[in-house]
């Protein structure tokens, strides 16, 4: 079903869903009605999601959630590990595991800001994964999660229905839904998003008008889809930043028919309608924005999630790769593949990157080289498809962050031997040279 935040309608068996009200008297073939809310009851009507859902079963079917006792890398803001750093960091990719490993147990926690407790912030994982979750299926009590896979196809079993994601595309799954990945062609890698703040939402566009950057109908959700499965199921919760267990007796993935505009989507980066300059300078890269997630404060995202996609630079007598900046923003860099083009070398597919608010960063020095003697007729940039997440609250890394091999110790070279500007002499401007 294609659009965003649409009122969505779906069955699975003909009937199943009930006409002219949410929560009749008896809903169709005794299936049970249940209201799933992503934003407060009373949330302004532009803001509100919530979807009803017709299953065999009540959610509430359960026994006691105990805690998880798998080893996992998996944090959760507030983010105390270890201290928070100005330093620009950068990572290798994230192997995949040697031993079986599902999407329960291959995500990795790099880094966070906020606090799921105050739905606000959010927390930047990556997953390395060899093993469908069979079984068993999992649920985030804290928050949202934009899954960016980078390598490999998953399949997503969730409540409302199942849809595949491969690389370039992405997928959000709403708060609270449980679910399930299965692996489609081998092992699978990709970066999260885990949103503890505002929903995801297009942003506006302003002067560019009705249409542009992602378009409302490329977004895909995935039409009813039941299993009649009465053996034990495992799920596993994520709640206020600790995993927990419990094992039902029977299949969570029991909705019949469901109605609402709270839903998981997906995304095909391919279909971003890029804007850029048609004349001079390279613009702030809030031209690429996919989604948002605002804060109270306008124009100022809990995360903005941009992608950098290929298209056609014609810049004249510009500086064409992003500038040299620092901001009061924080910036999470993934790139699902090729090359980024400020980095000629060290920001590999699968790898990530970490400014930090007010941490000067830019083109290394190759890059820069280039850039400076560019020809500038224009070029298609073809060669890659990279990603930020960016924050108004400044990241803390997590401990495996910091200690990880994969972490570049020599991350800051990149900017190191930059010749200085030769300027002619002033008689009175405190010129130490020698
Ligand atoms: O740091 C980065 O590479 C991301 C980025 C890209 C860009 O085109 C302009 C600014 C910016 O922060
Ligand atoms: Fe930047």
């Amino acid at each position: 079903m294609s659009g965003f935040g649409n009122h969505f309608s779906t069955e699975a068996v003909a009937g199943a869903l009930p006409q002219g009200r949410n929560s009749p008297q008896h809903v169709p073939y005794g299936l049970y009605a249940e209201q799933l809310s992503g934003t407060a009851f009373t949330a302004p009507r532009t803001e509100n999601r919530r979807s009803w859902l017709y299953r065999l079963r009540p959610a509430a079917s359960h026994p006691p959630y105990s805690r998880y006792d798998r080893p996992s890398l998996l944090r959760s803001g507030p983010f105390h590990e270890v201290p928070p750093t100005p330093n620009r960091l950068r990572w290798d990719p994230l192997p995949i595991p040697r031993t079986p490993t599902d999407f329960v147990d291959g995500m990795v926690s790099y880094c966070g800001a906020g606090d799921p407790a105050m739905a606000s912030g959010l927390g930047i994982h990556l997953y390395a994964v060899n093993l469908s979750m069979k079984r068993r299926a999992f649920c985030n009590a804290d928050g949202e999660l934009l899954i960016v896979p980078q390598e490999g196809a998953l399949c997503l079993y969730t409540e409302l229905g199942r849809f595949t994601v491969s690389p370039q595309q992405i997928a959000i799954i709403p708060r609270g839904l449980r679910f399930r990945v299965e692996l489609i062609d081998g092992d699978a890698r990709g970066y999260i998003c885990e949103n503890y703040g505002a929903l995801f939402r297009l942003p506006d566009l302003g002067p560019i008008g009705a249409n542009g950057l992602a378009n409302a109908r490329d977004f895909q959700t995935p039409v009813a889809w039941f299993e009649d499965d009465d053996a034990p199921f495992e799920i596993v919760q994520k709640f206020r930043g600790t995993l927990w267990k419990t094992t039902q007796h029977h299949s969570p993935f029991d909705i019949v028919a469901w109605h609402g505009n709270l839903a998981p989507v997906r995304y095909d980066m391919r279909h971003f309608n890029t804007m850029n300059t048609v004349s001079y300078d390279h613009p702030d890269p809030s031209i690429f924005t996919v989604l948002t997630s605002p804060t109270d404060t306008p124009g100022t995202a809990n995360c903005d999630f941009v992608i950098f996609p290929p298209r056609w630079m014609v810049a004249e007598d510009s500086f064409r790769p992003p500038w040299f900046h620092r901001n009061v923003m924080s910036e999470f860099m993934g790139l699902i593949h090729g090359a980024y083009d400020a980095k000629e070398g060290g920001f590999a597919p699968g790898g990530a990157s970490l400014h930090n608010c007010m941490s000067g960063h830019g083109p290394d020095r190759p890059s820069y080289e280039r850039a400076i003697h560019a020809d500038l007729s224009p070029v298609r940039t073809d060669n890659g498809m990279a990603f930020m997440f960016e924050s108004r609250f400044a990241f803390s890394p997590t401990r495996f962050a910091m200690e990880t091999p994969l972490c570049q110790l020599d991350y800051d070279d990149c900017w190191a031997g930059f010749q200085k500007a030769q300027v002619p002499r002033q008689p009175d401007n405190g010129d130490k040279q020698a």
